[in-house]
């Protein structure tokens, strides 16, 4: 917080320093009335993409009391997470993301330490790694035909199904399993609670934009709601780890069992806490859950607004249950990455292109607003997952132009396991069954609405009616 307050003062006191261009500012607000008069107004990533064709790829924006810069090019996206990447390693803590992550105890807004990179290694060697992936292929199978015979039934009763809350349930119900060996009856409320989270923690809210100041904080209802959430969500974890503490008799080898196993041990260089190990499980829920469901609900709507490109995808998958399903969701990452803006924090004083960025200064890579940059992307607003095809482009963090998981040492841990997930459970939906929009609608009036998050979905539920191909019964089990 300290660090803010200096930030913002060596900005507003040194005009020595070289920063990068922005929009003008007004007292008080920043740039925030850039963002209140957007025809995008509750989506900043649009926002600050349309900004950056004004100011350019490397753009600083005061958000309240906080300066930012807007990362909006891939060339731009390399100085951080390449060229200059222990620089730009560290994320920033708001007073909303500090009560969510314990201080900053978990991995996701961790700052680059030793405490990070053990969690992060734990979560790699237990859960993450392609090993541990193909170990709990039998978990994804289980749960993706739970979901066909969940969409089948509803299908044989004439009901429109509502795609987007069970692929979200399907998807949680794979994370909890192989995170803590069993699906939780607090599952639904555990998402609710999430949806929230999401919202109150994407930084526009008053005590993350003015974080320095008494008055806010006092007044904002956002913190006191955050901790409520907090409180519930770790309750949840809490409650499921102390159930396993009492059986910890069965030996176990998901996450929960070997972080119960390390706190036992003690053999970390910090005392893992049970509330460390519930900031770690969190994270994990709501990477592994919220980032790839989202994508799937994308990836189907894209499919069924783009016909062509949703029999292409269903004749391929029909004949070898592969293809086209890689495609889809590359496409779909590049068009709609869940986690559009990516905060990072500038740990040393740097300069990129000519431009001063100061210790402790707030950045976000705008990574949607690169996956749809004209300059890389032919037909760039255009959903084609053929532009993939004997394409050497892939999001593993190289090609800066396609980071829809970051990039640098701060990358998704989640990359293979994420892929597993929505590769199989896309392609089973393309197998079993044919898509169609609810009556009336058409493709072109189809609602892709973006909804307003740190992951942003669609605004709208997906309701599409499904009808069964052909020998689902028989291939499902
Ligand atoms: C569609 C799937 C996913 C997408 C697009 C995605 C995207 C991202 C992005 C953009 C970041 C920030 C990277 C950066 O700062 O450079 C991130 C971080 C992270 N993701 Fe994912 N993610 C996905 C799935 C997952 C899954 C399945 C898990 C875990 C089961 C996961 C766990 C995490 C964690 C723990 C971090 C924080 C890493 C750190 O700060 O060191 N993600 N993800």
């Amino acid at each position: 917080m300290l660090c803010k307050f200096y930030i913002s003062h060596l900005y507003t006191k040194h005009p020595a320093l070289r920063l990068p261009p922005g929009p003008p500012e007004l007292p008080l607000i920043g740039s925030l009335h850039h963002f209140l008069l957007s025809r995008f107004r509750d989506l900043p990533h649009r926002t600050m993409h349309e900004l950056s064709t004004a100011y350019g790829p490397l753009m600083l924006l005061r958000l309240g009391t906080v300066p930012t810069v807007v990362v909006s090019s891939g060339e731009m996206a390399m100085e951080i997470t390449k060229i200059h990447d222990l620089s730009f390693c560290s994320k920033p803590l708001s007073p909303t993301t500090d009560i969510i992550s314990c201080g900053g105890r978990d991995i996701a807004f961790s700052p680059y330490n030793e405490h990070w990179r053990e969690l992060r290694k734990i979560c790699m060697l237990n859960l993450l790694n392609q090993r541990r992936v193909l170990d709990f292929r039998h978990v994804r199978e289980d749960e993706v035909a739970r979901l066909i015979h969940a969409v089948t039934n509803e299908w044989s009763n004439g009901q429109l199904i509502n795609l987007s809350e069970k692929i979200f349930c399907m998807v949680n119900d794979i994370v909890l399993r192989t995170t803590i060996g069993r699906r939780s009856k607090h599952r639904d409320e555990f998402l609710h609670e999430l949806e929230g989270v999401m919202r109150l923690i994407c930084g526009f809210n008053l005590v993350d934009l003015y974080p320095s100041s008494k008055l806010i904080h006092w007044l904002s209802t956002s913190a006191r709601d955050i901790g409520k959430c907090q409180s519930r969500i770790y309750h949840i974890i809490e409650s499921i780890i102390h159930e396993r503490d009492t059986t910890l008799a069965v030996a176990q080898d998901d996450l929960l069992s070997v972080l119960l196993k390390l706190q036992k041990d003690g053999e970390l260089q910090f005392t893992l806490t049970n509330e460390i190990i519930s900031a770690v499980i969190f994270d994990i829920f709501t990477g592994g859950s919220d980032t790839a469901a989202t994508t799937l609900e994308w990836a189907v709507s894209e499919l069924v607004k783009n016909p062509r490109a949703l029999h292409k995808a269903q004749s391929e998958v029909r004949e070898t249950f592969n293809g086209q399903r890689r495609l889809v969701i590359k496409e779909t990452l590049r068009l709609h990455p869940p986690a559009p803006l990516v905060p990072r924090e500038c740990r040393e004083k740097c300069q990129i292109m000519g431009y001063d960025v100061p210790k402790g200064m707030a950045v976000v890579i705008n990574i949607w607003a690169i996956g749809r940059d004209s300059k890389y992307w032919d037909a760039a607003e255009e959903f084609r997952p053929e532009r993939f095809y004997n394409s050497s482009i892939d999001f593993k963090g190289t090609d800066f132009e396609y980071i829809p998981f970051g990039a640098g040492r701060r990358i998704c841990p989640g990359m293979t396991y994420g892929n597993s997930i929505m590769e199989l459970a896309l392609a089973s939906l393309l197998y079993y069954f044919d898509w169609e929009l609810p009556a009336g609608v058409k493709t072109e009036d189809f609602n892709m609405t973006e909804d307003f998050g740190l992951t942003v979905k669609r605004k709208s539920k997906l309701l599409l009616h499904a009808k069964p191909h052909y020998n689902f019964e028989h291939n499902a089990n």
